[in-house]
């Protein structure tokens, strides 16, 4: 009875003191859970590993030999049951934060190097954990290609055999040896111990890092008879799911995938399909205050079994940039990155609470760290070098500032240059390339964090150099918690009411937009209506002064041609009138036919008599008017009408000389303009009744004159009208009515026909 009291009692105990530490470890509840040293008896083997890997971050085999062992292959040579019931032990949630895992793995010769007699400078022992790279023969120095250089021949000669400590040393060099690790043995020893965690809610990553040829994908990856890390925790992860969804089916399982790579600084989505001839399309990274850096549109595939999962995996192992180099016949040219996002979602029944776990598992194949000299890598293949040593070197720097922030020096140049320590800690420089941005979380941030080291058995160098890399990582130190978040009926209730309120008011945020949109739409589409309408106008308008145009140059030359027209005409005219006033002058006499003797007697004494007649005493020709026997000259007024004019003694003498002479200070009108006259005035002796009377009986010889006078009225009414007709296109032309059409004037015919003649 008392007995049964007494463990009865201890079991209550344990209760209490369960859930106080689990209290203490909700990050929620106590931030600060973090920053409380484990206690006593709790800590887990990381813990473990932590004291062990802060005591031991020398090169020096004592140092080695008084740390505690682990022993290389796995105790476990099934999938872990940890954390098949989806519960997370108390203690796993006040996880202080631990160091980075780091193992080391060392391959096999490849044929090239077995070629070579290449001698393998690795030793491991199973015992320790401890890894030794030997110093190289010395003929195997004198061979080397620095070898006749003074310098680097002293240092090769000094070279020396050197020896590290990490959690684990693979020895997968030879298979016959006992301690050959196998691919599982890796993933029994470092990959399942990873999805434990995972399983407790903690983000882990493991990343592989070693020279070009080191085994890094085959490590990772590995080849279909011999898979490697990343489907092992595939297949490992499918099957707890399962074992759990049985034995726990209260707990919903939510697994979804990504798969990228970095190639020259660039982000590409390796599920993505590669459409061939298409220029790659990069991602952009951001980062959030909650979440950290993250690749924006990055394709997140949920999967429910393993053959899925696989396939997925394969797509983007064979979209990822490979080339062939002379280290390494399918050569990595990028940082491939697979993640595996893991939400568990555990409803109590009893307590009506939920739960919801999510945990990231990040599986990074780094590309190697080469020498442009030993790839012999030239034009595309140098450039991808290149860039990888560029940002594995940032790598080796952010590794540096993370494990040792106090005493670490602020780098010259770059993009973290001048900015120095930051409380007394040097700024870790995730920026300075895309790799180390996107895993700022997992290297110095929350997350649980293994590097694979692998090596070459017989390159000192590279493999001094991936060993001196991996013990320094070893000091690094995280901050992983459980993400976690647990809500009562009440409170999922709040929150969902909350989110509905939020849900609401974003809603109507958004059909507000949408109407705004809608109206401002609208708006746009009446803009864009009175824009084209107004174009439409525009162009019109462009039409109609085009043609206005056109039609002025066709007026414009039609008055061209008009002008010219009327010119000749005027000029035909002049020359009509000159003939005309010629033939007035010098009648041409009337021709009779075969005169008698008597009528040539007659003719003879007509003739004397028309010479005593019309000859004056200084002998010219002309004609008396009847008003004192003073010449007349006839001319046209602006109106085209006949004038006659008396001329004065001066006036007929200047007639005498020049019949034809215009007269400019004789024009019977003031100020019209002498070119206006040049066809109006015209001179002739006026025929008057005096005359006519005074030869009544010679009717004969004046008849002809009278039809010649006829002549001559007709043709002046008709250059009178002329002259009207040009008054008139003239004003018809300035006023910009059409052209020619001219009145007739007293029912006389057009002009031109005569002109024609
Ligand atoms: N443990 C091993 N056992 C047998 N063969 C191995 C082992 N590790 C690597 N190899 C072989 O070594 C060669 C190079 O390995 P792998 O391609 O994995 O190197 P890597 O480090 O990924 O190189 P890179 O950085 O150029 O991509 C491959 O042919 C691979 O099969």
């Amino acid at each position: 009875m008392h007995s049964s009291r007494q463990l009865r009692f201890r079991e209550v105990a344990n209760d209490i003191v369960d859930t106080l530490i689990g209290i203490a470890a909700e990050p929620r509840l106590m931030p600060s859970a973090a920053a409380v040293p484990p206690l006593a008896g709790l800590e887990n083997s990381q813990n473990n590993s932590t004291t062990k890997n802060n005591s031991t971050d020398s090169e020096s085999n004592d140092m080695a030999t008084s740390t505690p062992v682990r022993a290389v292959r796995s105790s476990a040579s099934t999938p872990s049951l940890r954390s098949r019931d989806g519960t997370v032990p108390p203690h796993a949630r006040m996880d202080p934060g631990g160091n980075v895992r780091v193992v080391v793995r060392v391959r096999a010769f490849l044929p090239r190097e077995i070629e070579k007699n290449t001698q393998c400078l690795i030793r491991m022992d199973p015992a320790t954990q401890a890894t030794t790279l030997l110093a190289p023969p010395s003929s195997d120095r004198a061979e080397t290609p620095t070898a006749g250089f003074a310098k680097a021949a002293t240092r090769r000669a000094n070279l020396e055999d050197r020896s590290f400590t990490f959690d684990n040393s693979f020895w997968s060099h030879q298979r016959e040896d006992d301690h050959y690790a196998e691919q599982g043995d890796v993933y029994n020893s470092l990959g399942e111990e990873f999805l434990d965690h995972n399983f407790e809610g903690y983000h882990t990553c493991i990343f592989a890092y070693g020279q070009t040829g080191s085994g890094k994908s085959y490590t990772m990856m590995g080849t279909p008879n011999e898979p490697g890390l990343i489907p092992r925790t595939c297949e490992d992860l499918f099957q707890r799911i399962e074992a759990a969804q049985i034995e726990t089916p209260n707990i919903a399982y939510n697994v979804r995938v990504s798969y990228f790579e970095v190639y020259n600084e660039h982000v590409r989505d390796l599920l993505v399909p590669v459409v061939p001839a298409q220029p790659s399309y990069y991602l952009k990274i951001r980062e959030s205050p909650t979440e950290g850096p993250y690749v924006k549109d990055l394709t997140e595939v949920p999967v429910r079994s393993l053959d899925e999962i696989l396939r997925y995996m394969q797509m983007g192992d064979r979209s990822r940039t490979v080339a062939s180099t002379k280290m390494n016949d399918t050569s990595s040219r990028s940082h491939a990155v697979f993640t595996i996002l893991l939400r568990q979602i555990h409803h109590d029944m009893e307590t009506d609470e939920t739960t919801e776990r999510s945990s990231r598992i990040r599986l990074v194949d780094l590309a190697g760290s080469e020498r442009a000299k030993a790839t012999e890598a030239t034009g595309q293949r140098l450039r991808e070098g290149s860039n990888i040593n560029k940002s594995l070197t940032t790598l080796g720097r952010v590794i540096a500032a993370l494990a040792d922030p106090k005493s670490g020096t602020p780098r010259k140049g770059g993009k973290g240059a001048g900015r120095g320590r930051h409380n007394g800690e040097q700024i870790v420089p995730y920026r300075d390339s895309i790799l180390t941005w996107l895993l700022k979380d997992s290297l110095g941030g929350n997350s649980k964090t293994a590097m694979i080291a692998c090596i070459a058995p017989g390159d000192y160098d590279e493999t001094l150099s991936t060993l001196r890399y991996a013990d320094q990582a070893k000091r690094i130190r995280t901050r992983a918690v459980v993400n976690q978040d647990s809500m009562s009926t009440a409170e999922r209730d709040a929150q969902m009411a909350a989110m509905a309120e939020e849900i609401r008011r974003l809603q109507l945020s958004v059909s507000d937009y949408s109407q705004r949109r809608e109206r401002d739409a609208a708006q746009h589409e009446a803009r864009e209506a009175r824009e084209a309408a107004r174009e439409a106008r525009l162009e019109e308008y462009q039409t109609r002064v085009a043609t206005m145009q056109r039609m002025m140059e066709e007026k414009a030359m039609v008055a061209e041609g008009k002008i010219r027209s009327l010119q000749t005409e005027n000029e035909a005219l002049r020359l009509h009138l000159k003939l005309a006033l010629d033939s007035i002058k010098n009648p041409i006499p009337a021709v009779t036919p075969s005169p008698s003797m008597a009528d040539l007697e007659s003719e003879s004494r007509e003739t004397r008599r028309r010479s005593s007649l019309f000859q004056d005493a200084n002998g010219s020709d002309r004609r008396r008017s009847g008003a004192g026997g003073r010449r007349v000259r006839m001319s046209l007024d602006p109106g085209g009408l006949l004038v006659e004019e008396r001329l004065t003694e001066e006036d007929e003498n200047e007639v005498n000389c020049d019949p034809f002479r215009t007269s400019p200070k004789k024009s019977p009108k003031k100020g019209i303009d002498d070119k206006e006259n040049l066809v109006d005035e015209a001179y002739y002796d006026e025929d008057d009744e005096e005359v006519s009377d005074e030869y009544d009986g010679e009717d004969d010889v004046y008849g002809q004159g009278d039809d010649m006078e006829e002549y001559m009225q007709s043709l002046l009414s008709d250059l009178g009208m002329f002259r009207r007709k040009i008054g008139d296109d003239k004003q018809r032309f300035i006023s910009g009515e059409p052209v020619g059409r001219s009145t007739p004037v007293g029912g006389r015919r057009p002009l031109t026909p005569r002109v024609n003649i």
